[in-house]
């Protein structure tokens, strides 16, 4: 006996019939009502913004070629000699083959972006939800506005291949701690932390050989973690060769693991 249409009703992967079918479709229960609100405010709920966010960095980002980041302070304005230098590096970071990202801000971010797009390369900018107005900055090709900062420092540390830290305040230590304690804790394979401006990091360095060294709060390799200098061509030869030594050793790695699985089959035929 053949079902009539209204013996029968599929909704998506489901199916009911005779009696079990609804008074109403899916899309009529989805559009008809607007129900209650306040579970937009719940921890359930945020669980599904946080992963769109990460679904949309991992979009935007996991085409991009080599990038670096750059970090740095927000209140830096153009005409301030660091301005200058942020440009500087981004440009140059474009000319050795990078992507920049930066903080999509004013400032440092600024300054980096404005010489990446300068130099005819990609200038990406991650920002940030604040409690003030605030919008990317002009020198931007691609961003994306996070609403969590840890999903937004997720993407910096996936898609960069190193971050150079100009001077800044707070938001450039946390940016710069962050990294430094990934790598120390071997949650990241370790990248070139570059700190740019010897006068301006030069207390915080001499502190942490002097005072985290010897109280033996770090270990006495740690300082190494960090690279600092002053020649915006040196930030970019010390990231092109830690980019190269990185990528012999993957290449290596490689090789080992193919030849231990050659051996494994071989041995496999012949036992
Ligand atoms: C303070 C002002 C604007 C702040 N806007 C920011 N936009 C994007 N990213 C930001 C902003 N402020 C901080 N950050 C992040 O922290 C680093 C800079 O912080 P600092 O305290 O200024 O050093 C930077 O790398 C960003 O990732 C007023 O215009």
């Amino acid at each position: 006996m053949r079902e009539s249409e209204a013996d029968v009703r599929r909704a998506g992967p489901l199916t009911y019939r005779g009696k079990a079918v609804p008074d109403t479709t899916t899309d009529q229960r989805l559009l008809d009502q607007r129900g209650p609100a306040e579970w937009v405010h719940t921890d359930p709920w945020r669980v599904l913004r946080i992963q769109s966010e990460f679904v949309e960095g991992f979009g935007l980002l996991s085409e991009v070629g080599s990038a670096v980041s750059v970090f740095g302070s927000a209140r830096i304005k153009p005409g301030n000699p660091y301005y200058a230098l942020g440009e500087t590096i981004g440009g140059k970071l474009v000319e050795a083959g990078y992507t920049v990202i930066t903080g999509g801000g004013p400032g440092m971010m600024e300054a980096a972006n404005k010489g990446a797009k300068q130099a005819g390369g990609t200038s990406i900018g991650l920002g940030i939800e604040l409690p003030f107005e605030q919008s990317l900055n002009d020198y931007i090709d691609m961003g994306v506005t996070f609403r969590y900062f840890f999903v937004r420092k997720t993407m910096f540390v996936k898609y960069s291949q190193a971050f150079v830290v100009l001077p800044g305040g707070f938001g450039t230590l946390d940016e710069l701690f962050e990294a430094i304690t990934l790598v120390q804790t071997g949650k990241v394979t370790k990248f070139p932390v570059v700190l740019v401006g010897t006068e301006f990091w030069g207390g915080m360095f001499d502190w942490i050989r002097k005072t985290l060294l010897v109280e033996g709060l770090v270990s006495p390799n740690d300082p190494e973690l960090m690279y600092l200098t002053d020649d915006p061509d040196d930030v970019i030869e010390t990231i092109r060769k830690a980019h190269v030594d990185m990528a012999r050793r993957q290449f290596e790695a490689g090789r080992v693991e193919e030849e231990g699985e050659r051996i494994h089959d071989a041995e496999r035929a012949d036992p």
